[in-house]
């Protein structure tokens, strides 16, 4: 990414001409990621479902703590000038920009909203192609002789080689004692729940082909939702939130136990995971924390009573899906939150922070010792009216943007005062586990 901005102004001078956006049904195709060029694919895909695109409409980069607000703000105004003709109308369809931003305001990772030149979209067997013009008017119809043309000239996915593996901002050794200092100040009262991450670096020998890493994500973890945007790549099993049509969901994880491999005993640790009191508080936290940030802007909420457990192949997770509907509250009579407005309400939850919120950002600044850039932050995409998907940059890699040969790999833990940072820390190698086998070539 290049250098972010941080100053309203020039977030909002960045507004492109009106782009005319055209949308037309296609026959879905079998394989969206098939479609993806090497350079900048932009990607939210979840079996099989979802949206890639191709190509530099428009773009913005946003940074400190008005980053939300400032790519809200550009994006109204993009749609709000668009000329758009959708023939398919569902969610994805029309114009679209794809985004992610930093976990904390104080990075320099800031955050980014990309509108694409094309979007292919494919949900519930109906598939769409979207094209953006960023000068002139409504053209012909496009249709899939531009994605065709397009897949011919597409280079072959090439695999990244060996990999060389080594340690971040702090030795994986003496991570143990970063949360045992979390430990320590949950236990002293300070705060009741922190979440604590460290980063290695990742050196492939053949510059990366991000094609490579998402189609092994998505083939192993396809309940997850496999992404890129903007040199981030991941895939996370957590949604922040989706908004459609008034209606909101969330599926918020925390409380993890690392799988063996062998069925039965994974089925034994998923019931020792459902009972764990240190990991249902863990979970519990991170529910209130989506709960309480959603009720302004809803007029009901639906928490489930328990959690249940989400079966991954690297590690199993207490798992709650928090539905709500839009309207009520606070929010009562004005128009409704677009998703990346929710989103930065949402942001950051407990199960990426902690509770209370400050203390647990306090806590992380002074002792994990690294820019999580947009690790663990929202990423997603928005729609023009406002709907869209938003998860959260786990299980997530971010390249070097001078160096296509490095990465950044990322995972972290809930830390209560019941947490063993020896534990911790062998959790936090499970999590690390889908961006390794992403990058390997076997
Ligand atoms: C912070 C991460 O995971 C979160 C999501 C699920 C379970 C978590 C846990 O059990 O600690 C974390 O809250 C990560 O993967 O980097």
């Amino acid at each position: 990414m290049t250098s972010p901005l941080d100053d309203r102004e020039r977030a909002a001078s960045s507004h492109p001409e009106p782009l005319v956006v055209r949308t037309v049904p296609l026959d879905a195709p079998d394989d969206l990621l098939s479609l993806l060029p090497e350079d900048a694919p932009l990607t939210w895909v979840r079996r099989g479902d979802g949206l890639v695109g191709w190509g530099e409409a428009a773009r913005v980069e946003v940074g400190g703590a008005s980053r939300f607000a400032d790519a809200e703000r550009w994006w109204q105004g993009v749609v709000g000038h668009a000329v758009v003709r959708d023939e398919v109308g569902l969610p994805g369809t029309g114009p679209v920009a794809f985004g992610s931003f930093a976990f904390d305001s104080r990075s320099a990772a800031g955050g980014v909203l990309v509108v694409p030149r094309v979007v292919v979209g494919r949900r519930d067997g109906h598939a769409w192609l979207t094209v953006v013009e960023t000068a002139g008017t409504l053209g012909a119809a496009p249709d899939w002789s531009l994605v065709a043309r397009h897949v011919a000239g597409l280079t072959p996915v090439r695999a990244p080689g060996p990999v060389a593996y080594a340690s971040g901002a702090v030795e994986a050794e003496d991570w143990p004692a970063v949360v045992a200092r979390g430990v320590a100040a949950i236990r002293s009262g300070e705060l009741d729940k922190v979440v604590l991450a460290r980063d290695e670096v990742a050196t492939t020998a053949e510059p990366l082909d991000v094609r490579h890493a998402l189609r092994r994500l998505a083939d192993r973890y396809p309940t997850t939702w496999t992404f890129s945007v903007d040199g981030l790549i991941g895939a996370t099993p957590e949604l922040l939130v989706r908004s459609d049509k008034g209606l909101v969901t969330s599926r918020v994880l925390a409380g993890t136990i690392r799988r063996t491999g062998d069925d039965d005993a994974d089925l034994a640790r998923a019931a020792i995971l459902a009972h764990s009191s240190k990991d249902l508080e863990e979970h519990e936290y991170a529910v209130a924390s989506v709960a309480r940030a959603l009720a302004p802007y809803c007029s009901s909420t639906n928490v489930p009573d328990a959690p249940f457990v989400l079966h991954l192949p690297n590690v199993l997770h207490l798992a709650s899906d928090v539905t709500a509907v839009l309207g009520g509250g606070d929010a009562e009579g004005g128009p409704h939150p677009t998703s990346l407005a929710l989103a930065a309400a949402l942001h950051p939850t407990a199960a990426v922070c902690g509770t209370p919120t400050e203390a647990a950002r306090d806590l992380i600044r002074s002792i994990e010792g690294m820019d999580r850039a947009r690790y663990a932050g929202p990423v997603g995409w928005v729609g023009a009216d406002g709907d869209g998907e938003w998860g959260i940059a786990l299980r997530s890699a971010e390249l070097d943007p001078d160096d296509p040969r490095r990465l950044r790999l990322f995972a972290g833990c809930g830390i209560v005062a019941a947490s063993d940072p020896a534990a911790e820390l062998a959790e936090s190698r499970a999590k690390l586990v889908p961006m390794r086998t992403a990058l390997a070539s076997d």
